[in-house]
């Protein structure tokens, strides 16, 4: 395995890190109703979980290495296969191509998504071509990730469309398996010895419904609500991170939480190692509408009661893909002009990140 998982250092004991309640996914799956309600806890509040007993731990991981082939490929080879300025994010990312803060500093972070619809219908092209060492994996590395992710939000989402007192099937409507989507894959390597205090991803909230993430370090940091100060969300063995995101917390009328969160150097002596991270992000249909699901009446009854302001926040009207494409054009560095760019990329943060 081309990432040094073994000999990573322990979580620095000086570190305080940020407690998430622990899913079991299989008591989801067998509908046990303690676990159900956790879950809705989890979403309701801090919007970010752990996930255990998932069974695709080695699926991430072994995304880290078809990421490391494509890294390892020189440049201007990479380079045929970037995402480009125009608010697509399949394919390659190079570093420094994405914005961290207002002021436009660049990441520090390589990185290489593929979208779910390729994946799924690999060898079929749906949405873009990709480097040779991507589609030599799709079959045994990138297809069968997708195909679990897909299912273990599926389930999850199936989980809140009850809690949501919405009608069987509402919201996997809105992500329909074979509708395109910007449902992907994205595979991260942050370099070691980072600069203490640089960003490696900007403070943000995720443009869609649920992302799944494993990292092989810390450096992810949640600001909890209703807090000003940052806190590491700590890496455990076996478990996912799993969160809520925008278009969630809008289909919900605000009662799940897409909870901002940001990624710095990893703390103490893990900073002294590359940085991995894979994230499976879940997103609607690019033509869904996004706006509150008020046939649920426990949707209507909680949007009602928020100010004008927020519900019109929560109620953009526009599409998925529209969405999405806002956010992902203005963090490309290529197109900062300014804080303005900064404004136009963010979701729904509120000001707060
Ligand atoms: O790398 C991480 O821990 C988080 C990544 C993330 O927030 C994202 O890709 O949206
Ligand atoms: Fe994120």
């Amino acid at each position: 395995m081309p990432v040094p998982v073994k000999e990573l250092p322990e979580w620095p004991s000086n570190v305080e890190a940020h407690p998430l309640l622990v899913i079991d996914y299989q008591l989801l799956k067998a509908g046990d109703e303690t676990e159900l309600n956790r879950l809705w806890e989890a979403g309701t509040n801090l919007g970010f979980w752990y996930l255990k007993n998932h069974g695709a731990e080695q699926d991430f991981i072994a995304m880290w290495g078809m990421g490391e082939e494509v890294f390892k490929l020189p440049l201007e080879e990479k380079m045929n296969y970037e995402q480009g300025d125009e608010g697509l994010s399949f394919g390659y990312k190079a570093v420094g191509h994405y914005i961290v803060d207002a002021a436009g500093n660049p990441d520090p972070v390589e990185g290489v998504n593929v979208a779910k619809d390729d994946a799924l219908s690999y060898p079929k092209i749906s949405r873009r071509e990709y480097p040779t060492v991507v589609n030599d994996l799709m079959g045994p590395v990138v297809t069968p990730f997708v195909e679990k992710c897909v299912d273990i939000s599926n389930t999850m989402i199936g989980i809140f469309n009850d809690k949501l007192g919405l009608p069987e099937g509402a919201l996997a409507k809105l992500h329909g398996r074979n509708d395109f989507s910007a449902s992907e894959t994205r595979t991260i390597k942050a370099p070691a010895n980072l600069t203490p205090g640089k960003l490696a991803i900007g403070g943000h909230t995720d443009f869609g419904t649920l992302s799944l993430l494993v990292n092989n370090l810390g450096g992810l940091q949640v600001l909890p609500p209703g807090t000003t100060e940052w806190s590491y969300v700590r890496p455990l063995p076996g478990h996912m991170i799993c969160n809520v995101g925008d278009t969630l917390t809008m289909f919900s009328g605000g009662l799940l939480n897409s909870n901002i969160h940001r990624v710095v150097p990893p703390p103490g002596s893990q900073s002294k190692y590359d940085r991995w991270s894979q994230v499976y992000f879940t997103r609607p249909a690019d033509n869904a509408p996004l706006l509150p699901l008020l046939e649920s009446p426990i949707i209507a009854e909680a949007f009602n009661k928020l100010s004008p302001e927020r519900q019109k926040s929560l109620g953009p009207g526009v599409t998925s893909w529209d969405w999405f494409t806002r956010r992902q054009k203005n963090y490309r560095t290529k197109n900062h002009k300014g804080a303005d760019t900064w404004a136009a990329n963010r979701g729904t943060e509120h000001g707060r990140a």
